[in-house]
């Protein structure tokens, strides 16, 4: 007997399925739900509701009208089993006028693919019958009847009870979860009026309607940023923590020792109770004082430190500033001071050099006083080793102090899970392809493990410590040589191991797909204007500074002014001052420590105006303090109001110079960058310092005033009022510009 259940009635009908629970409500007919089955009376009684006609011209059941379906007309609709109440009584018989559009929505129908469903379907009864028939003598009847059964009860898949999806799904994938055929779904997003093709993606909203038009439920899951390789770290339980050896790198001024100091480590350390161990500069190396092991980084100097930190690997646990006793505190001792508080990291001073007659450690630990690094013998408590990096004395206790800061910060990770860390440095090795130096910072690299390292990725084929040892595994604070990547990793890059090598190479391809551009556009770096924005939104209570001016004496009467503002809560922050022209290792420290640069009577030299570009470091130069605490405080408080920027134009160099009795000297200068115009404004920058700053009174090429002359071109240039030009001088051209303000 045909069942026809009720949403195949309603489809039929293009009513739903509740109106027909509904309308035979009103009949005093009960159905549980749509997949009910309606007997042939209750057919009749909706018959007569939707379909009056039908009454006169009844239609033989398929049963007793096998011919049917050799006849052509049903050939028309070629849609899955439960459509097949439909396609035996397709021909007029459903006048309505949402039915006549509904037809508009089969195109899909055609004549070919319905004898293919035939066929299939009694493929399925078939089957089915085989399986399951235990009376052999009704077999062939059986058969029969099946076969002019089958286009009704071809079996469909049951229903899941809840698909999920991440974003969106095709029609094709939805159906799929819903082991449906995607016209099934074309279908009831038309009805529902959405017309799809089968690879149209749909929303989250579709999705939901269609899924509750089965009584399926729906979840979205989140996706999961597989290029974040801080997504495959997993979390530590406390059980797991372990102590792990200090990481310390060693900074310092120009020849106060740095170099002679690592070296000295290492020979006296680590060929102790490792005879034969070859030492190889992999650039990290670990020694073992008192059963417990230390990491050095192995080069030294704050620039490469804070190029790591700018990258966002934090690496270092002390760091160690050698300050030689001979020359005392020198400008980039200051810096590296400066670089490793705003590190945040626990600096011990070593007194370097202490065997030499000069040597005055008294007066290092006085100078340093100045910069908040005061003796623990004097009340303070920062660390003080006299050492000579020469003779070896003071090493020992330098270890002991690195191992004592070591205990009190209690440095732990967990040897257990899969390592993670940081590339020490990497580089192309001609007969073992890729070559990186790790630093595990937390669980365990094995030979074999699937890896992504910053943008590359592979299998760790091989892996030599720091005295040229093969060796397998590597625990925490352990530097290891690795092979097997598939590019050459930057230093910095973090790495991570992953499940397997699949997920290593779909994460490290799609990682080398994000540009690096995009990667700095994500940093939301600090400008003066944005900065109030950022403030608003709680983003920022400090605003830290750096600060370089011609002159100690202004550097820090700025330095002091500028310490003084605040606004609602908001202070500024000076992480580091110095004298001279801006360097690239400033903007470094800025890029790491999200900060802006203010140059004061300076410029910023060719690296470090490179550095400040790509890095989108803000850079405020100026010549008045005034002028510098009003444009700060102003961008505190959102009311940075120049409506007019400095644009530099271009740089020539002065080389060479002419006096002329009533036009004063003559700049002979060649334009080196961008361009020079006679209305342009400009600067006198001699070593990096402002000289003079104001108007040209005269441009020429040769003979001729000219209007702007280009790069790689000479000219002769005079500015009012100024005749101080020497050899070797640049000259700055600028114009204001209008801006418009974030
Ligand atoms: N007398 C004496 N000389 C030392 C000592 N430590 C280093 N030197 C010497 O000082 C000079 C500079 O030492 P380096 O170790 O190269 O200094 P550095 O800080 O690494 O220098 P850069 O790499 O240029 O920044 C070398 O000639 C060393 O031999 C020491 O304790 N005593």
């Amino acid at each position: 007997m045909t069942k026809i259940r009720v949403y195949e009635y309603a489809k039929k009908h293009n009513v739903s399925s509740k109106d027909i629970i509904v309308k035979l409500k009103d009949m005093n007919i009960e159905v549980s739900n749509h997949m009910a089955a309606l007997d042939d009376s209750t057919i009749q009684k909706l018959d007569n509701t939707y379909n009056p006609k039908a009454k006169e011209e009844k239609k033989p059941s398929p049963n007793n009208n096998p011919q049917k379906q050799e006849s052509p007309k049903p050939a028309e609709n070629t849609e899955p089993k439960p459509d097949k109440y439909e396609d035996e009584g397709d021909d007029n018989t459903v006048n309505t006028q949402k039915l006549k559009k509904k037809a508009v929505a089969k195109p899909v129908v055609g004549k070919k693919t319905v004898q293919e469903n035939r066929s299939k379907e009694s493929r399925v009864f078939n089957k089915g019958n085989n399986n399951n028939n235990r009376n052999k003598n009704n077999r062939n009847k059986q058969k029969s009847n099946y076969q002019q059964q089958a286009p009704v009860q071809r079996k469909v898949k049951e229903l899941p009870k809840k698909i999920t999806f991440t974003e969106s799904l095709t029609v094709a994938e939805l159906a799929k979860k819903l082991y449906r055929e995607p016209s099934e779904i074309i279908k009831k997003l038309f009805m529902l009026g959405v017309v799809a093709t089968i690879n149209q993606s749909l929303d989250k909203d579709a999705i939901e309607l269609i899924a509750s038009e089965y009584g399926v439920e729906v979840e979205e899951t989140i996706p999961v940023d597989i290029t974040d390789l801080e997504s495959h770290v997993t979390d530590d339980q406390a059980a797991d923590l372990v102590e792990r050896p200090s990481v310390v790198t060693i900074m310092g001024h120009v020849d106060h020792g740095k170099t002679t100091l690592l070296d000295s480590i290492r020979n006296t350390k680590v060929t102790e109770g490792e005879a034969g161990g070859i030492t190889q500069h992999i650039g990290a190396y670990q020694v073992e004082v008192s059963d417990k092991k230390i990491t050095f980084l192995d080069t030294p100097g704050h620039a490469a430190f804070t190029t790591m930190r700018a990258r966002g690997a934090k690496v270092t646990d002390i760091t160690i500033i050698v300050v030689a006793a001979d020359d005392g505190v020198m400008p980039q001792t200051v810096e590296a001071i400066n670089h490793a508080k705003a590190a945040e990291v626990p600096i011990i001073i070593a007194v370097n050099k202490i065997d030499k007659p000069a040597a005055n450690p008294d007066r290092v630990m006085q100078e340093l006083t100045e910069h908040g690094l005061v003796p623990e013998a004097w009340g303070g408590d920062t660390i003080f080793v006299p050492i000579s990096a020469k003779t070896g004395e003071g090493i020992d206790s330098l270890l002991e102090m690195i191992l004592l800061v070591g205990e009190v910060e209690e440095y732990k990770a967990n040897p257990k899970t899969r390592a993670n860390g940081t590339v020490i440095e990497a580089q192309l090795d001609k007969g073992r392809g890729a070559v990186a130096t790790l630093l595990v910072q937390n669980g365990t690299l094995r030979v074999g493990d699937p890896i992504v390292v910053g943008n590359s990725f592979g299998r760790v084929r091989a892996m030599v410590n720091d005295l040229g040892r093969r060796v397998k595994d590597a625990g925490p604070s352990t530097p290891v040589e690795i092979t097997g990547l598939n590019e050459v990793p930057q230093a910095g890059d973090r790495f991570v191991v992953v499940e397997d090598e699949k997920t290593a190479r779909q994460v490290g391809e799609a990682r080398a797909q994000v540009t690096l551009q995009s990667q700095r556009n994500e940093k939301s770096r600090v400008t003066l204007d944005t900065l109030f924005e950022q403030m608003k939104q709680g983003e920022m209570k400090e605003l830290n500074i750096i600060l370089k001016a011609d002159v100690q004496g202004s550097a820090e009467a700025l330095a002091a002014s500028l310490r003084k503002i605040e606004v609602e809560g908001a202070k500024v922050k000076i992480i580091h001052t110095g004298v001279g022209a801006i360097t690239e290792s400033d903007i470094i420290l800025a890029t790491a420590s999200n900060a802006i640069v203010i140059g004061f009577n300076v410029r910023p030299d060719v690296n470090a105006k490179r550095a400040a570009e790509s890095e989108n470091v803000d850079v405020r130069l100026h010549r008045i303090i005034y002028k510098v605490i009003d444009e700060i405080e102003a961008a505190m408080k959102g009311m940075l109001d120049p409506e007019f920027e400095e644009k530099i134009i271009g740089q020539a160099e002065v080389r060479t110079t002419f006096k002329v009795s009533k036009v004063g000297t003559i700049a002979g200068s060649y334009v080196t960058d961008g361009k020079i115009t006679r209305d342009s404004g400009v600067r006198l920058i001699r070593q990096g310092v402002v000289i003079f700053e104001g108007q040209i009174d005269a441009l020429k090429r040769f003979k001729d005033d000219v209007k702007e002359v280009a790069t790689n071109y000479e000219c002769g240039i005079t500015i009012k009022n100024f005749n101080d030009v020497k050899e070797g001088d640049i000259i700055e051209a600028y114009v204001m510009e209008e801006v418009e303000r974030a």
